[in-house]
């Protein structure tokens, strides 16, 4: 008997089947949809675990403001210059009929011009510093504000899509790879809610740390510079199927989707004619071994730091006689850098402090590089001697040859320096000015706190290294 005879011999009441069949598939329809909703329960409240972890961490702003920003779920993101639309509403992604992307053309002068420009500044890397202090540094910004974008992709770094937001890996012309972050929120504003790790990087910040630390002569940050980048004629020619699946017609502007960790919800920013402002930062093309985790983790970066105040306490000096213990810092240049850092951690509010050295073997072979300063400049009306003072107070030493330099900006001058240090950008004025107050606030408790050392001291001849 064939399959088909068996069937009919079964006799089966074919309405019942069917009515069984229908409600089979209602039901699979249904645990479909729940899942899903479970599931996007789930990421948003893995979005806020990761922000409790931090929290418990104390990587934040802002204590008591905590319990708002959760219940209110603030998304205000308006960039300046910008007409942004949050994530809601209608978004439709971006398909071939809507835009050309025509080759952008390549002329050999303009590549060689670069290309000069970018082997002066990989030549004058060396284990002394990333640039020297001379007018040429200042072409080489021009460069990263000005060279034509031939290559736009998401920095994705070991199948990781890079950090907490978005970051984009330009290739200029003449060859050199540079890291874009795009402006999100509002230019050089503190953080509305205070939590310096919530919401997306600043581009701001970048470009104002930069230059902060080019005039404290403490140049192991790459080069970084304001740029606005045009998405229609710059971009979209340029960038890789992946970057493009970041873009979307939005109330038909064009709009780049970023992501966000620690953000309520991912958003998107549709600039004014098609112009988004962001921060450039020179590639480096170097091996680098990054600081953050034992036995060569940076003291008192903020996960180091909360662990030991737990059990030790803030007014401890014994973490500062053990630091020489902790590779590299037995070795007296790593010793002093630490200082540096915290200085400029200070001065800007830096809730994400790290470091690298250059491990390529290289001539700048174990030079101390500091990556990523998209999260200082974040508050400005509060500066939390306890996080930031800390490696000052504890260990009551600084490089001579920073003290120096500091000496210069005495009676408000650090703010007047920068100031005009980022009047050199092309997108001034970068932060508001409370940032301001705040630099040379914070500058005058940094140089009260060296004198009481040296009053405790024998003078300053026992605090400077
Ligand atoms: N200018 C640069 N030159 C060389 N390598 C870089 C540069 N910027 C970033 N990188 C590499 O990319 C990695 C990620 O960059 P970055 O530290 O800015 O992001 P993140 O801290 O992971 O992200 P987020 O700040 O969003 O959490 C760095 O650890 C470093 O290896
Ligand atoms: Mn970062």
């Amino acid at each position: 008997m064939d399959f088909f005879t068996k069937i009919k011999r079964m006799r089966i009441n074919w309405p019942i089947t069917l009515l069984a069949s229908l409600m089979a598939v209602l039901l699979v329809i249904q645990i479909i949809s729940l899942n899903g909703r479970l599931l996007s329960q789930n990421k948003d409240r893995s979005r806020r675990d990761l922000y409790e972890e931090e929290v418990q961490y104390g990587n934040r702003a802002n204590v008591e403001s905590d319990q708002d920003f959760i219940n209110t779920g603030s998304n205000n993101i308006h960039p300046r210059n910008s007409v942004n639309v949050n994530s809601q509403g209608d978004e439709s992604p971006l398909v071939d009929s809507t835009i050309s992307k025509p080759c952008p053309a390549y002329n050999q002068e303009v590549v060689e011009k670069y290309h000069n420009i970018w082997m002066w500044a990989n030549k004058n890397i060396n284990s002394d510093e990333l640039y020297p202090d001379s007018p040429e540094v200042d072409g080489v910004l021009d460069a990263l504000h000005k060279a034509p974008i031939v290559k736009v992709d998401i920095l994705d770094l070991d199948n990781f899509e890079a950090g907490t937001s978005g970051k984009w890996i330009l290739t200029l012309a003449g060859g050199q790879k540079a890291v874009f972050k795009p402006l999100m929120e509002k230019m050089g504003e503190p953080k509305a809610h205070g939590y310096c790790n919530y919401g997306y990087e600043m581009p701001s910040s970048e470009i104002a740390a930069w230059r902060l630390l080019r005039l404290l002569d403490i140049r192991n940050a790459p080069y970084a510079v304001g740029r606005k980048v045009n998405l229609r004629t710059e971009i979209i020619p340029a960038a890789t199927p992946k970057f493009m699946r970041k873009l979307v017609i939005k109330e038909d502007h064009l709009c780049y989707r970023d992501k966000c960790r620690y953000c309520d919800k991912d958003t998107v920013a549709c600039p004014a004619g098609d112009l988004l402002p962001g921060s450039v930062v020179y590639w480096l093309p170097r091996k680098l071994h990054m600081h953050t985790k034992p036995p060569d983790y940076t003291p008192w970066s903020t996960i180091q730091r909360d662990r030991i105040w737990g059990s030790i306490g803030f007014n401890n000096k014994t973490f500062c006689n053990m630091i020489p213990k902790i590779p590299p810092y037995g070795n007296p240049e790593y010793f002093r850098d630490l200082f540096d850092f915290a200085v400029f951690d200070y001065l800007t509010y830096h809730y994400d402090t790290k470091h690298y050295t250059i491990a390529d073997h290289s001539e700048a072979h174990g030079l101390t590089v500091r990556l990523d300063h998209g999260r200082t400049f974040c508050v400005h009306r509060k500066d939390e001697d306890q996080v930031f003072l800390a490696p000052i107070y504890q260990c009551c030493t600084i490089r001579r040859k920073l003290f120096e330099k500091l000496q210069e900006f005495k009676e408000n001058k650090l703010s007047d320096a920068l100031r005009d240090a980022l009047k050199e950008d092309p997108l001034y004025p970068i932060l508001v000015e409370q940032h301001y107050q705040a630099i040379d606030r914070r500058y005058n408790k940094i140089m009260d706190t060296f004198d009481k050392c040296a009053q405790a001291q024998k003078g300053y001849a026992s605090i400077l290294l």
